[in-house]
């Protein structure tokens, strides 16, 4: 139940705009099972400097995945001092960078390799700094090679407030897409 007290973005349902809005005859998400098989080993091309995810990435979010169920990811992370925007709050480009992470792995669970194409934000709740953010993302529709993801953010725990909430497009790209020399 929301009341005329809360911000404007929390009365609406989702974060899409009508450019992440999937079209109507967009394809229901397959999740192909090797996915997640397919991340470790890509992850092991790619190496472990993902500012998202890199476990050892000094100042890096640290993301760790917790699980996933059809083309839905959870993961979380901790807010960092280094992450501070304004005194004592996650910085706004922080917390994009840690849906830009989540959204990118419910992406990658159908199967292929995604980049983002489109990243939309809604900003609910200030995040203080030591928070553990927990992050969700799914699948809504598949139209070529756009992939349409939504996902949250909430604090306190995976049925918490939500704080940040993202609306995506991202992009199926071959594999040399990340290997190719530029
Ligand atoms: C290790 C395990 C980790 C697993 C977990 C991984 C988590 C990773 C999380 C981090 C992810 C990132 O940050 S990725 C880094 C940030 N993103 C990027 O660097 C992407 C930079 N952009 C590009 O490289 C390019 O623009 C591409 C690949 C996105 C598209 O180029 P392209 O291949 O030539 O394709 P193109 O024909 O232009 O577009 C194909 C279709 O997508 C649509 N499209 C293209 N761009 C957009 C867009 N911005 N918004 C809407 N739609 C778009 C087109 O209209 C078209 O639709 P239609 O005509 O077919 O209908």
């Amino acid at each position: 139940m929301t009341s005329p007290s809360e911000p404007r973005a929390a009365r609406r349902s989702s974060a899409a705009s009508p450019l992440t809005t999937p079209p109507s005859d967009a394809a229901v998400p397959v999740v192909d099972a090797s996915a997640v098989r397919d991340m470790e080993d890509v992850g092991e091309v790619l190496g472990n400097a993902c500012f998202g995810c890199g476990p050892d990435v000094p100042h890096g979010l640290r993301i760790r995945r917790t699980g996933h169920d059809g083309s839905t990811a959870y993961a979380e992370f901790t807010v960092q001092p280094e992450h501070q925007g304004a005194p004592g709050l996650a910085h706004g480009g922080i917390l994009a960078s840690a849906m830009d992470e989540i959204l990118g792995t419910s992406a990658w669970l159908l199967g292929g390799r995604y980049v983002t194409g489109r990243l939309e934000t809604d900003y609910l709740a200030p995040v203080p700094v030591g928070s553990v953010v927990h992050l969700t993302a799914r699948c809504t529709g598949v139209d070529g090679r756009k992939a349409y993801i939504e996902g949250e953010a909430r604090l306190g725990g995976p049925d918490g407030p939500i704080a940040v909430r993202a609306a995506s497009i991202f992009i199926k790209v071959p594999l040399e897409h990340f290997t190719k020399e530029r």
